[in-house]
């Protein structure tokens, strides 16, 4: 059972007033099936940072066995939950976010990518589901590179390949909230307004909505579910690779009135010790935008911020701005 309480809800502060919300129809679809996705991946990722994969070949059943298990674990009373350890850096946590005072209407799990799970838990769901995924991940990447006309075409993927890879895999829960409604019709925040520091994300989520991506005219669009495909976020060091070709995707989560969220996303981040640096052939003769720094240094920086902060900014050149 989740554990909060009527007035918990009272106390919670994370409210924002964001409605009527604007639906976002022209979401960029790539059929992974198809010799066009790369230019489609480009366009997205350059206009957006975000679309939506279909056709991406993780079966069907490893999505439905990780999402009943998930389901199951999450109506666990709270004292067995618990036991999964906090979430410093893996385990389960509820309605606070990170280390830095930031709190949203939801409960999770941080788990190890690297590494076969022997969850007694989850069983093999987790790792038939994170090996999927990790594989249409890399598939997304080297379409990627082909359509970024860099060569190797692993250039990116390998970093998710290598053993060392410090990619991070999340199971959130959105309890529904009820008490949305008598609140002047204000929203109740379920995940802040942030972007993933990581290269990309690969959200899979049940068809209840509440994901919003910022556009670049910096106004919010729902994002309608759909519990059959995946979504990609491209996350801050894509941006940096791309020297800011793309851009994170600024998104949050909205709680809905009378249905759960549960979502599944895949962190993909290179090996601590790697450089996060443009990729040289993307770079015709312009300088780097940003200072050189490796994941670890990255990782250390934004575990230290507040969810909604501008992370680059602090390994932006000064003379670039
Ligand atoms: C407030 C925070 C939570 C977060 C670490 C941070 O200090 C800033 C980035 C946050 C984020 C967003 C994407 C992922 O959900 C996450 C696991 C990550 O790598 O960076 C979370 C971090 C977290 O929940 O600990
Ligand atoms: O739960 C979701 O749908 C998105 C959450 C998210 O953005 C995150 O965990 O980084
Ligand atoms: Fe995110």
């Amino acid at each position: 059972m989740m554990v909060f309480s009527e007035p918990a809800i009272e106390q919670f502060s994370s409210f924002i007033n964001c409605r009527p919300t604007t639906l976002f129809p022209q979401i960029p679809i790539v059929d992974l099936s198809k010799p066009e996705s790369k230019h489609l991946i480009i366009k997205a990722c350059e206009e957006f940072g975000f679309f939506k994969v279909i056709n991406h070949g993780v079966p069907v059943e490893f999505i439905s066995k990780l999402e009943s298990e998930a389901a199951r674990f999450f109506s666990l009373p709270l004292p067995e939950k618990e036991k999964a350890g906090p979430p410093k850096p893996f385990g389960y946590g509820n309605k606070s976010i990170g280390q830095s005072g930031d709190v949203g209407w939801v409960e999770y799990l941080l788990l190890k990518t690297n590494q076969e799970s022997d969850s007694q838990t989850f069983g093999s769901a987790l790792n038939d589901y994170m090996s999927a995924v990790k594989k249409m991940a890399c598939e997304v990447l080297e379409i990627m590179a082909d359509g970024l006309k860099v060569q190797p075409r692993n250039v990116l993927s390998k970093l998710l390949m290598d053993e060392q890879s410090d990619s991070v895999f999340r199971l959130n829960h959105y309890p529904p909230c009820p008490q949305v409604q008598p609140l002047n019709g204000s929203d109740v925040i379920g995940f802040g307004e942030h972007t993933d520091p990581q290269i990309i994300s690969v959200l899979r989520s049940n068809n209840t909505s509440g994901l919003q991506i910022s556009l670049r005219d910096g106004s919010w669009v729902s994002v309608p579910p759909d519990q059959n495909s995946f979504f990609i976020n491209v996350g801050d060091s894509l941006q940096v690779m791309t020297n800011g070709r793309f851009k994170s995707v600024k998104h949050r989560v909205l709680t809905n009135s009378s249905k759960s969220r549960l979502s599944m996303i895949y962190f993909c981040g290179p090996p601590l010790s790697e450089k996060i640096a443009p990729l040289p052939s993307l770079m015709r003769g312009e300088e780097s935008l940003y200072k050189e720094f490796t994941w670890f240094e990255y990782k250390k920086s934004a575990f230290n911020s507040k969810l909604a902060d501008n992370r680059l900014m602090h390994f932006q050149r000064i003379e670039a701005l």
